[in-house]
């Protein structure tokens, strides 16, 4: 537990130059706490709910789990305060990396940031009792060390499951973010792990084609943007076109992907797919993600110990 002043001194009074992120719960702030960097998320008029359903969950510590440090109140506002991730959230990486001043990441970095985030659901849906939901997993909530390992964050809307992970719960409301809301879940209210797992395939799919979940289209006519497009249409799309799949594939890779492991990178596009199953019982669950992951990384890392030593030859 921290003090209201511990927080204020450390964040120069909530400085704006100390200002790391904008949530839709409040700013974020980088500062000193007790001789160590950390983030402090400023929570105003917070409903006490979202506040321990955050509280609960990290208590429980996982290397790909962002840990909370500790907590503060004071004014009309609540602090959560968090290791900081030097390298920020995934997102600024993937959606222009020049403009957010970040250098594009390499093949092998993306699949061990997709592992890495894939532990992290794994474990709060299969090791913890109870069983929890994440429900706005997203590339803005999966944060980057100083070494781009990736860890979970931002279990304000965390539900939990009674139960068991395939035992759906419903919601009394729907929560979470657009382009990565699964169908079962938008139509019924359906709330089970396998919800996380479809917000997980969208993830994959932007590392693959670094395109946002929903991105806006420019219509040349008349300078305006046209509607929403969801990158799981685009992508199924191309996953339907049996003729000419893999040019279709290779087609809307990341531009900034110059070098890529061609095997891997299809087994990728081929689980985000699995992910983004229509039926949520067909969708493989995360640890059986993560052990595909695991043989992709192996093969990556071949990849680019192969393309080094070319390159030194
Ligand atoms: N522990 C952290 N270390 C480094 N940066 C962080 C940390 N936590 C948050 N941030 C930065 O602050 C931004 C805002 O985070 P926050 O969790 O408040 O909102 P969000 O997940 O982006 O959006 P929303 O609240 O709408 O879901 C993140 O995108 C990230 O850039």
């Amino acid at each position: 537990m921290f003090s209201y002043n511990e927080v204020r001194d450390a964040t120069s009074n909530f400085s704006t130059s100390l200002k790391i992120g904008q949530g839709s719960y409040g700013s974020v702030y980088l500062g000193k706490l007790r001789g160590k960097n950390a983030a402090i998320k400023q929570m105003k008029n917070t409903k006490s709910k979202e506040f321990s359903s955050e509280l609960k969950i990290l208590c429980k510590v996982h290397s790909n789990l962002i840990e909370l440090i500790g907590y503060a109140a004071g004014g009309d506002s609540l602090f959560l305060v968090y290791e900081y991730a030097q390298n920020g959230a995934l997102s600024d990486h993937l959606h222009w990396p020049s403009v957010k001043g970040k250098k594009p990441l390499a093949w092998t970095t993306r699949v061990q940031i997709a592992l890495d985030a894939a532990k992290g659901l794994e474990y709060i849906h299969q090791y913890t009792k109870p069983y929890y939901v994440h429900r706005d997993v997203k590339t803005s909530n999966i944060l980057l060390d100083s070494n781009f390992r990736a860890k979970i964050a931002d279990f304000g809307l965390v539900k939990l499951l009674e139960h068991s992970p395939e035992i759906a719960a419903a919601a009394s409301r729907i929560v979470g973010t657009f382009g990565y809301l699964a169908p079962e879940y938008v139509r019924d209210g359906c709330v089970t792990t396998k919800s996380d797992v479809y917000a997980f395939g969208v993830v994959l799919m932007e590392l693959i084609t670094g395109q946002q979940a929903l991105s806006r289209d420019a219509n040349p006519g008349n300078n305006q943007y046209t509607e929403h497009r969801s990158l799981v249409d685009y992508m199924l799309a191309v996953f339907n076109d049996t003729k000419d799949f893999m040019a279709k594939l290779t087609e809307c890779l990341d531009p900034n992907l110059t070098r890529y492991h061609k095997d891997s990178m299809l087994q990728m596009a081929l689980l985000s797919k699995d992910c983004v199953d229509e039926n949520w019982k067909r969708r493989p669950d995360m640890s059986n993600a993560a052990i595909r992951l695991s043989h992709i990384l192996i093969s990556s890392k071949e990849w680019e110990k192969m393309e080094c030593c070319h390159q030194m030859s």
